[in-house]
């Protein structure tokens, strides 16, 4: 089996090269690509020869412009990589009878009400990234290629940009943060997101019913606000000296950004446990070995 694998030096794209390595021969591009392979989503007339030459099984694209702030003053440039080339990649998949694994966000959900989002609730994103995102996801149902959607939230690694990193560098800075705490979700490890990706895939090889959307999210829930605290205090039992000593809680509305962020963005996992067989853990044990590949 072949497996082109996108967005290969990203969060989940770098766990990614793991994960999947048994089940197949992965083909490994970041924006940068290979010799006669381009790995660039927006230079997607050349991707798509690439790919066509390649004919692999599988299209696992882990690439995305994830920028949210930044989203809302390049709104081309999130929309073409995030669901014009989607929508090319999603043909080419379709064509070739290749399998696409492709991964979306909480930001599709408009964050009202206090249930976890369910995969077929209604979708209505605050921002120019979760609009993108949600348009990426529409294309690839349109196209009518087989796939699996995986809506995750919040995502950290020990390698790349991300909150909690964020976190550690402003705790060593300042003696005070401030820090939203009426938005909740659940921190989701990208060395998780690529484990359930290879489980999952493997098994809707086997069967085309699993073709679908799902929301992989770690279990349990926490504020923005919480996941520092948690951060800084597992940093500190590791003994490493942090300035700050106040981690306030504060409402959105005291935290003005470009793009505006859902309040409930927790995702209801049970379709992929029922599905899949697959248990998603707590988010804490995943953020505590992170801080310990990160900070030891
Ligand atoms: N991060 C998060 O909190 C969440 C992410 N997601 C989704 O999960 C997926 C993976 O996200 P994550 O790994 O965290 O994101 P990252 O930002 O860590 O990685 C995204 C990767 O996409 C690459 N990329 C951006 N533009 C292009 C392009 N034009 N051509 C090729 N590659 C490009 C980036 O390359 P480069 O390094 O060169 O810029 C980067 O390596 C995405 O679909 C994202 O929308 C969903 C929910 C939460
Ligand atoms: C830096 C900082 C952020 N915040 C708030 C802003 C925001 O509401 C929240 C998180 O900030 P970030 O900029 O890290 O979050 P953001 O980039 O919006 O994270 C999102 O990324 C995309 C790609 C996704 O798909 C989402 O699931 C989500 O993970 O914390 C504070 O309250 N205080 C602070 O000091
Ligand atoms: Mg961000």
């Amino acid at each position: 089996m072949k497996i082109l694998l996108l967005g290969s030096n990203g969060q989940v794209g770098w766990e990614l090269q793991r994960s999947l390595a048994p089940l197949g021969e992965v083909v490994a591009l970041d924006r940068s690509g290979a010799p006669g392979l381009c790995g660039d989503l927006s230079r997607m007339d050349e991707l798509a020869a690439g790919v066509r030459r390649l004919a692999p099984d599988v299209i696992v694209n882990a690439a995305a412009y994830t920028a949210v702030d930044k989203a809302e003053s390049e709104p081309e440039l999130a929309h073409a990589i995030n669901a014009g080339a989607v929508g090319r990649l999603a043909a080419e998949a379709a064509a070739l009878g290749a399998w696409l694994v492709h991964y979306s966000t909480d930001y599709v959900f408009d964050g009202s009400g206090g249930q976890p989002w369910r995969e077929d609730a209604a979708t209505a994103p605050l921002s120019v990234y979760g609009r993108t995102k949600l348009a990426g996801e529409e294309a690839i149902r349109a196209s009518g290629c087989r796939h699996l959607i995986l809506r995750t939230s919040w995502v950290y690694a020990a390698r790349g940009g991300n909150f909690a990193r964020t976190m550690l560098r402003l705790a060593t800075e300042r003696e005070r943060l401030t820090v939203i705490a009426d938005q909740t979700g659940a921190p989701t490890g990208a060395d998780l997101i690529a484990d359930v990706s290879a489980h999952a895939l493997r098994s809707a090889m086997r069967d085309a019913n699993l073709s679908g959307t799902y929301h992989l999210a770690a279990a349990g829930e926490t504020s923005w606000h919480g996941y520092a605290r948690f951060v800084i205090e597992e940093a500190r039992a590791l003994g490493i000296a942090l300035k700050a000593t106040d981690i306030a809680a504060i409402p959105t509305s005291d935290y003005p950004t470009p793009a505006r962020r859902p309040l409930n963005s927790r995702l209801d996992t049970t379709r992929l446990r029922q599905r899949f067989g697959l248990a998603l853990p707590d988010w804490r044990p995943g953020v505590r070995r992170m801080l310990r590949e990160v900070l030891q």
